[in-house]
């Protein structure tokens, strides 16, 4: 398995929350934001982690906040500021709206790290999820060059690159759930 000294944790947390209409990393989940959650699942594993994100409240969390390098161009233009700012080898990159996350999940991904390979993601209910993976740093010129011929879907750059899906047990499938809306975070609170 991957060292956790090579791994940083990256948080994306930038974007607009439009379907939610408010920021959704500082949402509370049982008293605790969004992004603290994801904080405590990655933090066994990982070096250090960072968040992807050009809001100043994001400063709270006690880790380090880097700001996007390509403006509002979505998750892939976050990932990117992320790779390209990485100090490791390997990354493991989480977005801030899936709050239920588990270091146990996480960990498969890590374990599942073959040498040559660009990306691990997982995969559950037929749904590839390419924002909870570990990135080979070098992903970055790839990712860079899509997004300068205006591709913004992650699902296609990382179709791009050599790509390992973890096909998740469906009893784990609920620790993946994607909060966009109100109602989808009403569903999760009450
Ligand atoms: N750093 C960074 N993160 C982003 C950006 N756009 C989206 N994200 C993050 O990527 C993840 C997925 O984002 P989406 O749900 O597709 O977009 P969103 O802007 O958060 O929400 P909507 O406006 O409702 O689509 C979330 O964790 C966002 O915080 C961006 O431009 N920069």
């Amino acid at each position: 398995m991957i060292h956790k000294k090579s791994i940083t944790g990256i948080i994306l947390a930038g974007g607009k929350s439009s379907r939610m209409g408010t920021d959704k990393g500082t949402l509370l989940l049982n008293e605790k934001t969004f992004i603290q959650h994801i904080i405590d699942a990655m933090n066994p594993l990982v070096n250090h982690i960072v968040i992807v994100s050009d809001n100043p409240n994001h400063d709270d969390f006690e880790i380090e906040r880097i700001e996007d390098v390509i403006k509002d161009a979505g998750p892939l233009a976050g990932l990117y500021s992320g790779l390209q700012q990485s100090k490791t080898d390997y990354n493991l990159v989480v977005s801030c709206d899936v709050p239920l996350i588990t270091t146990k999940i996480l960990k498969q991904i890590i374990e599942n790290y073959k040498e040559g390979l660009d990306v691990i993601q997982l995969e559950s209910n037929q749904k590839t999820m390419p924002l909870i993976a570990l990135y080979n740093k070098t992903c970055k010129q790839t990712i860079k060059q899509l997004l300068d011929k205006g591709e913004r879907r992650v699902r296609f750059a990382v179709s791009q690159l050599k790509t390992k899906t973890i096909m998740l047990d469906d009893n784990l499938s609920s620790a993946l759930i994607n909060i966009n809306t109100k109602e989808e975070f009403d569903a999760i609170t009450n």
